[in-house]
């Protein structure tokens, strides 16, 4: 495996009774995080499992830190933090005894930053778990796996039961443990915002398939909206970066998702004039890729 990938995912495969995971490829550069964008039931869970070596592919390869998966699961799993929205800790036991027991099975544990997130996460240790919210158990559980230096972090949308101030406190936590070039991050989200701040690349997928990854810097400077005058007669080229064209007669919006001095001169050639070329932001690419995706599908 190339050292320098934390993750690779080739042709991954699992079918369940109404849905499948197709030949999914994912690769998280080791020192990046990799935020993973997808719909509802798109198939992120799933992915995450089974890199993690809880759901067991029908097919593909995997390997995680060096350990093909799942025969290395357990020992790729010592250097691995997960945190997934069925969180299992112990609801009668108390945050503190969860950080005793983590310690005791993990060398690596870092007492000292393990009490700086008790107060930058803003949890009391003696709290019994049954007794948090949703969220505080979210940070509980993040504070387990941060304390423990782990070189690859998997988070299935860490945030979504977070308020904005514990999202940012969260976020800014993860950036920091970015400083260290070893370790990676790979976090499923439906909030594109939070993948435009923190990720530095994005993979994209939906209905079980991949539709896109790249450094995040480079999707967003693909992908364009332009404003067009077309006069009467002209007809629009036809190119594979058009992923949709909305409007008719002379005021009409192509978005492209490579946009370039090719895409410029074609539609000049054709007769057509361009008003404005506008940046889109993740939200908007992540809406076109699903969206394009399913016309294409369903034409
Ligand atoms: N054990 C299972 N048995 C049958 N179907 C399953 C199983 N696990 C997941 N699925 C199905 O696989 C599909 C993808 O689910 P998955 O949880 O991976 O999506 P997701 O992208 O994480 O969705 P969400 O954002 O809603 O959490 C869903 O249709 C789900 O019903």
């Amino acid at each position: 495996m190339d050292q320098t990938l934390a993750v690779r995912m080739r042709g991954v495969c699992k079918r369940y009774p109404h849905f499948t995971l197709d030949g999914m490829d994912l690769s998280v550069r080791q020192g990046s995080i990799m935020g993973f964008l997808g719909a509802n039931g798109a198939g992120k869970s799933t992915t995450l499992r089974i890199l993690m070596g809880l759901v067991l592919a029908d097919a593909g390869d995997v390997c995680v830190l060096g350990h093909e998966i799942p025969a290395g699961g357990a020992l790729a799993r010592q250097e691995i933090g997960f945190v997934s929205e069925d969180l299992r800790l112990y609801g009668r036991a108390t945050l503190q005894w969860h950080m005793g027991f983590v310690a005791s099975f993990y060398p690596r544990w870092d007492q000292a930053y393990a009490e700086r997130l008790l107060r930058r996460f803003d949890l009391r240790p003696a709290q019994q778990i049954k007794g948090m919210s949703h969220g505080q158990r979210v940070k509980a559980a993040l504070l387990l796996v941060l304390a423990r230096h782990p070189r690859l972090l998997v988070l299935d949308e860490p945030t979504s039961a977070l308020d904005p101030v514990a999202r940012h406190e969260v976020l800014a936590t993860l950036m920091e443990v970015m400083g260290d070039e070893e370790r990676s991050v790979l976090f499923s989200s439906h909030n594109t915002h939070e993948v435009e701040q923190i990720a530095d690349a994005v993979t994209i997928i939906d209905r079980g398939r991949l539709l896109e990854t790249d450094d995040k810097e480079s999707c967003l400077d693909r992908w364009r909206r332009l404003r067009l005058e077309v006069p009467a007669g002209v007809t629009l080229p036809r190119l594979p970066s058009v992923v949709a064209l909305q409007g008719h007669g002379r005021a009409q919006v192509l978005t492209s998702s490579d946009f370039g001095a090719e895409l410029t001169a074609a539609l000049q050639a054709a007769g057509a004039r361009i008003h404005a070329v506008e940046t889109m932001s993740l939200e908007e690419i992540f809406v076109s890729t699903v969206m394009h995706r399913r016309e294409e599908t369903t034409a």
